[in-house]
């Protein structure tokens, strides 16, 4: 089977793409680069069932035959991404979605579509199962991504709908893990590399706003699964154990310094809440468990420490040292 991987060369992308060589399937990565990075991707080079093509999802996709399958992940996920780049976002949305479903149905492979906890906006409603139809505010600094994501499951159902394509949509929840860029700008990232270089970690409102962060591997895990199955509404891929913020910017700051041997922990820098930032967020995975016979598997402070030491690694090799005495 030849599957493309949009956003192939990003943080999910890369790991999916990783799991899908492993399971012995021909990979067509795609990414524009914008932000992923040939770094993620470098340790497929010498596969021969590898391909990269550095490509931006709003235009026409070069020829690419045999393909049977597309996982369409390619948009920028981060808030600090949403304010600067909210008009190239709704384009990677609609017309970046609408060339890959156009690809689809020229080609008859089945689609599956990266949609996002945030079509629920600031939930009214916990936990948010999939009949939740959301609370979002389509003007607001989020709106971009929000509603572009919203419109992104419109059309692929419109596309099912006209084209009886086949529709994969998957909601992720907070996503985190190792191959996170540094500069990201979401929690996990930004709380990882504030505590490595000692500087106050930054946590908008009081820190009782809750996430459920799972571990990449479970959400590539869930994605094949639901590619796989039969089942063609959309379907949350998530954690549900809610954390607070206040709470992973503590277990970041304890394993950071731990590891690092200092004594000195990095303190807590508190801004007012982010206009329109989800308060609570928690999915119902009911459906993904009885449908995909799926469920997350690694426990967060198990995550975490995968993670800390995949960003600590990172940090000594660009800075060409072996040990860490103190912090960064
Ligand atoms: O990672 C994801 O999967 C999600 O990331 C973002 O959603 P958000 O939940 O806002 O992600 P973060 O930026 O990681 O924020 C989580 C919470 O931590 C807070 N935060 C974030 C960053 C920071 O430095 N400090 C801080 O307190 C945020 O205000 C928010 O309350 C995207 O909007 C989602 O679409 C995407 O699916």
């Amino acid at each position: 089977m030849c599957i493309i991987v949009t956003g192939g060369a990003g943080f999910i992308g890369s790991h999916l793409v990783e799991r899908l060589l492993e399971d012995g399937h021909e990979v067509v990565a795609i990414d524009s680069l914008w932000t992923g990075s040939t770094k993620n991707v470098k340790k497929f080079e010498e596969n021969k069932n590898f391909r990269f093509i550095e490509h931006d999802v709003r235009h026409s996709l070069p020829n690419i035959t045999g393909v049977t399958a597309i996982y369409h992940l390619a948009c920028p996920a981060s808030p600090d991404h949403f304010e600067e780049s909210p008009i190239e976002i709704l384009e990677t949305c609609f017309v970046g979605t609408k060339n890959m479903l156009d690809f689809a149905v020229g080609c008859g492979a089945r689609i599956l579509i990266a949609s996002t906890s945030e079509i629920y906006g600031d939930p009214k409603v916990i936990p948010q199962s999939e009949n939740y139809w959301g609370n979002t505010n389509s003007f607001g600094p989020r709106s971009c991504y929000d509603e572009g994501k919203r419109i992104t499951e419109a059309l692929a159902y419109g596309y099912q709908r006209k084209h009886s394509l086949k529709v994969r949509i998957a909601r992720i929840f907070n996503a985190y893990g190792p191959g996170m860029q540094l500069n990201d700008g979401r929690a996990v990232p930004n709380f990882i590399v504030a505590a490595m270089k000692g500087q106050p970690l930054t946590i908008y409102g009081d820190g009782s706003a809750t996430r459920c962060f799972q571990f990449v591997t479970d959400c590539v895990a869930g994605l094949n699964a639901l590619m796989n199955s039969e089942y063609s509404r959309p379907v949350n891929i998530g954690s549900d154990v809610e954390t607070k913020v206040g709470e992973i910017a503590e277990m970041i700051v304890e394993l950071v310094a731990n590891k690092v041997g200092s004594a000195t922990r990095a303190p807590v820098n508190h801004l007012p809440a982010r206009q329109d930032d989800p308060y609570r967020r928690k999915p119902d995975i009911g459906l993904a468990k009885d449908v995909l016979e799926w469920k997350p598997v690694v426990n967060l402070r198990e995550g975490l420490d995968v993670t800390v030491n995949w960003f600590l690694e990172k940090e000594q090799k660009s800075n060409g040292t072996n040990g860490t005495n103190g912090h960064i």
